[in-house]
């Protein structure tokens, strides 16, 4: 502990005497000693500088001892200065005055050295230890502030970082509601997107198969139904119908179900073979038989022998050939140009056309005769317009035919596409959407197809008085509803014709006449 030895100590005695004693007493100690004769004097000059110990007499003129004391202890500013009163009897009575006036310590007259340095030694360092106290208590005041000041600085900054953490929290919780929405949203598209997606592999499994033909709606049930029954049999058919329904697909399907699918199928297409050079095609010829003809050729009759020829487009068949034609369906004989020779030929014949062969019959350039020998079995294809439920089944066929071929991998149609495709005329039929959709398959980008087609300039029929047309009327040729009539009435009565329940009497028909109309439409139980 160290400790000023420069303490200021102010003797206070009206005697000068003691007060030089004191001097001599404390000066050669290194004491500075500061003198006042009286109470008053000592007050200015406590109040002027620092004292660090106060000797005060107890008996002085004017104002005693005591006073002084109580007026130093009385003041805040020096109230720290320890008090020593000097009495020259050291009695009780001024002991108690002078400890109730406030002083720490009392010495006695005459002065003993020793006994005064000791005290004042003492004083010294108590109110050193004092100062040091208040010191460290201001001290620790102040820490104490400065902690409580960063303390409330720092719970301020906490309450605002928390503050704004929390407004985080809320704002990140908004966010994720909103994101959650978002999801939800999104969500919320892609099940629509998928509902209103027609996943093509879930309607492979449903697609119907008759051989290559596709499609499930009641009308191609009709077909199917009349392919199944003529199949087997050695019986002519003739496929009717609109270009692009298909007619080329059934004559493959009826070959390919009858008992001449190991036998060729010959097409021979009426239209696309040079006229000079049709009867050559269809009979063959013999060497020489005409300028240029240096070689043998066998015709397409002969090749088709034990299977089955389709003659398409039959409605564009020169008037000459179709002579010789008859005369093969009737007899099966035909002979090679330039040649006698008779050769028989087992040919099952499936003719197709687009044309109203009536009409042409009527109009003088198809023989009736011959539109008799075909129309054994006839079979008309409904357009796809009227069979807008193979849509769907059509477009997935198309869509892996043509992803098959470029190598894509579209695997989706979207509802609205396929509604855009439902609702257009097409006038070209199922060959012109294979047409739409190997175009689509090829521009699309992603995997969902995307028609880029307009369709609305085609939608309207172009001759609607033209004979034969009344489907786009929503009318089925009368000779189509009595055939469907008589199956229908037929599957009623379990193909019972004649007798109570038949299905002559039914119709109002002799039973020999509904039979001949059996026969003439081809009707038969399978
Ligand atoms: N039901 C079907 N299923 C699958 N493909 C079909 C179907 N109908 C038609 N097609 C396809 O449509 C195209 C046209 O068919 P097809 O040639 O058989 O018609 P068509 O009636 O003979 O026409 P045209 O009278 O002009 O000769 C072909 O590529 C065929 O494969």
């Amino acid at each position: 502990m160290t400790q000023k030895t420069t303490a200021r100590i102010l003797c206070v005695d009206d005697g000068p005497l003691n007060l030089s004693l004191l001097e001599a007493m404390l000066a050669p100690r290194g004491y500075q000693v500061v003198q006042a004769t009286g109470g008053p004097q000592a007050l200015e000059i406590i109040a002027a500088q620092p004292v660090d110990i106060c000797l005060l007499d107890v008996s002085m003129p004017g104002m005693d001892g005591f006073e002084v004391c109580r007026r130093i202890k009385g003041d805040a500013k020096t109230r720290n200065i320890p008090v020593v009163m000097i009495t020259s009897y050291a009695d009780l009575a001024n002991r108690i005055r002078g400890t109730e006036a406030g002083a720490e310590d009392f010495i006695s007259k005459p002065f003993e050295s020793a006994e005064v340095l000791a005290r004042i030694k003492m004083l010294l360092e108590l109110k050193w230890l004092d100062d040091r106290r208040v010191q460290l208590e201001a001290d620790l005041q102040l820490a104490h502030d400065s902690l409580e000041l960063t303390v409330s600085e720092r719970t301020e900054e906490l309450t605002r970082a928390n503050l704004k953490l929390t407004q985080e929290v809320q704002e990140r919780t908004k966010a994720e509601e909103s994101l959650q929405g978002a999801y939800a949203e999104i969500k919320g598209l892609k099940d629509r997107l998928q509902a209103e997606n027609v996943y093509l592999r879930q309607e492979v499994g449903r697609q119907y198969n008759f051989g290559e033909i596709i499609g499930q709606s009641d009308q191609l049930e009709q077909v199917f139904l009349r392919v199944s029954q003529v199949a087997p049999m050695n019986a002519t058919v003739l496929l009717l119908g609109e270009t692009g329904t298909g007619k080329g697909v059934v004559a493959r399907a009826i070959h390919s179900s009858s008992s001449r699918k190991e036998q060729p199928l010959i097409t021979i297409n009426c239209t696309t073979l040079p006229a000079t050079l049709v009867e050559s095609e269809l009979f063959g010829r013999e060497r020489g038989a005409f300028t240029g003809a240096d070689t043998r050729q066998i015709g397409r009759f002969e090749l088709a022998d034990g299977g089955t020829i389709f003659l398409d487009e039959i409605g564009d068949m020169p008037m000459e050939l179709q002579c010789k034609l008859l005369r093969v369906l009737q007899d099966g004989e035909f002979e090679r140009l330039g040649s006698p020779r008779t050769i028989k030929t087992d040919v099952r014949i499936i003719a197709a056309t687009n044309r109203n062969l009536e009409v042409e019959v009527r109009e003088g350039r198809f023989r009736e005769d011959l539109y008799y020998r075909l129309n054994v079995f006839p079979i008309t294809m409904p357009p796809l317009r009227k069979r807008c439920a193979d849509i769907p089944l059509l477009v997935n066929h198309f869509v892996t035919k043509f992803n098959k071929k470029m190598g894509r991998k579209i695997d989706t149609v979207s509802r609205d596409t396929l509604e855009l495709l439902s609702g257009y005329h097409w006038p070209g039929n199922v060959r012109e959407l294979e047409s739409v959709i190997e175009r689509a398959v090829i521009t699309s980008t992603g995997r969902s197809l995307q028609v880029l087609d307009r369709f609305d300039s085609f939608r309207k029929p172009e001759h609607p008085d033209q004979p034969g047309r009344g489907e786009e009327y929503g009318v089925k040729p009368l000779i189509e509803l009595e055939q469907d009539h008589i199956l229908h009435v037929l599957q009623k009565t379990g193909w019972r014709i004649e007798g109570k329940n038949g299905a002559a009497g039914i119709l109002g028909l002799n039973a020999s006449t509904l039979r001949a109309r059996m026969r003439k439409y081809g009707i038969v139980r399978v």
